[in-house]
């Protein structure tokens, strides 16, 4: 298969790698609901593809990779990430197994997401994907709470990365991303605190810690996760707590007029990871974020086209005090994204 073959980065470029699946994800029309629209638009979405694709935007050799099926839509998505600059050449290729769908049913407050996915070829997802050497030393390993739940071989493939190391990594990054519909809130609670806890940058909101681990603040949910070197904490339109050993970064988060939430927090942490990358503090980390994460919650898609990087660097640099005012509302962002 030679999807994206010509924009491939050579073995061991990629300074982060994503593994998860991604799906054809459709969506009524502007305006209309599931129940009532004739027509769908159609994307593609997957939380850790999502990741890679904000990266790739922003410049970041970023490789992303899955178990799919050799369809008219499982090479749509390849194509999709390889046109932003994702590498896939390290995708693993199956004429068994379907690509999987999902639908939204999107609203500002809340949207709801129907699954078809059971018989997905990403559920082939195994260990044995480490052993291929675009997958391993990355600079960053970025994984997610929702491959575990895809099945037995797929949750053993993430252990053996985020608890065996197998990959080499310089650093995981584990989003803890629970899917109330993929598996019930007993099972998979103590997983995600393994896994989460095994990683060293963890992504969690603070909804979702207390769903799963009943933690009430930010400081509950660093000691549910003792071993992990840093723990950003997501509290809606509060902000974001950054919790790395005796030391807490707070940056609020920005007025954002929300159309429709799927994807912003794959948004922040592309945002976060991409700050780390260019070696900035904790801080300019969290803003990253909050830039990438407005821009994820005012489109239908799972991701976004992000701001110029030069828009985004000056917003990194304004004093504390201008930070969440009017000027960086929403509006703004979206003005330099169009
Ligand atoms: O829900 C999933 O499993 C997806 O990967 C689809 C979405 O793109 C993802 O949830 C957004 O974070």
């Amino acid at each position: 298969m030679s999807i994206g073959a010509g924009g491939a980065l050579p073995p061991n470029a990629a300074h982060v790698v994503a593994v998860g699946e991604t799906m054809i994800m459709l969506v009524p029309e502007e305006g209309s609901t599931l129940a009532a629209t004739r027509r769908f638009d159609s994307y593609i979405g997957g939380a850790e593809s999502n990741v890679a694709l904000y990266l790739a935007r922003l410049g970041v050799p970023v490789r992303w990779a899955s178990v799919m099926r050799n369809d008219p839509l499982g090479r749509r998505i390849a194509t999709e990430l390889a046109g932003s600059g994702v590498d896939v050449s390290a995708i693993s290729w199956r004429d068994v197994a379907q690509t999987g769908l999902y639908l939204k049913d999107p609203g500002a407050e809340s949207t709801a997401v129907y699954y078809y996915r059971q018989g997905s070829a990403a559920r082939l997802i195994d260990p044995a994907l480490w052993q291929d050497e675009r997958l391993r030393s990355a600079a960053v390993l970025h994984l997610t709470g929702i491959t575990p739940a895809l099945s037995e071989s797929a949750n053993a493939a993430v252990e053996a990365a985020v608890l065996g190391r197998e990959t080499g990594a310089e650093l995981v990054s584990f989003d803890v991303n629970y899917r109330p519909g993929l598996w019930p809130v007993d099972v998979a609670a103590p997983v995600l605190r393994r896994l989460a806890d095994a990683s060293d940058l963890v992504f969690v909101g603070m909804d979702e810690a207390h769903h799963l681990w009943g933690c009430a603040t930010p400081r509950e949910v660093r000691e549910m996760l003792p071993r992990a070197r840093t723990v950003v904490v997501k509290d809606g339109a509060v902000g974001a707590y950054a919790l790395s050993s005796g030391r807490e970064t707070f940056v609020p988060s920005l007025a954002v007029d929300v159309v429709e939430p799927v994807g912003a927090g794959d948004a922040f942490a592309a945002g976060y990871l991409k700050s780390l990358l260019d070696g900035r503090g904790e801080a300019e980390r969290l803003r990253l974020g909050h830039l990438l994460a407005a821009t994820a919650l005012t489109v239908h898609e799972d991701a976004a086209e992000p701001p110029s990087s030069a828009w985004l660097d000056a917003q990194l640099e304004v004093p504390e005090a201008e930070w969440a005012s009017a000027a960086l509302a929403y509006g703004k962002v979206r003005e330099q994204t169009a």
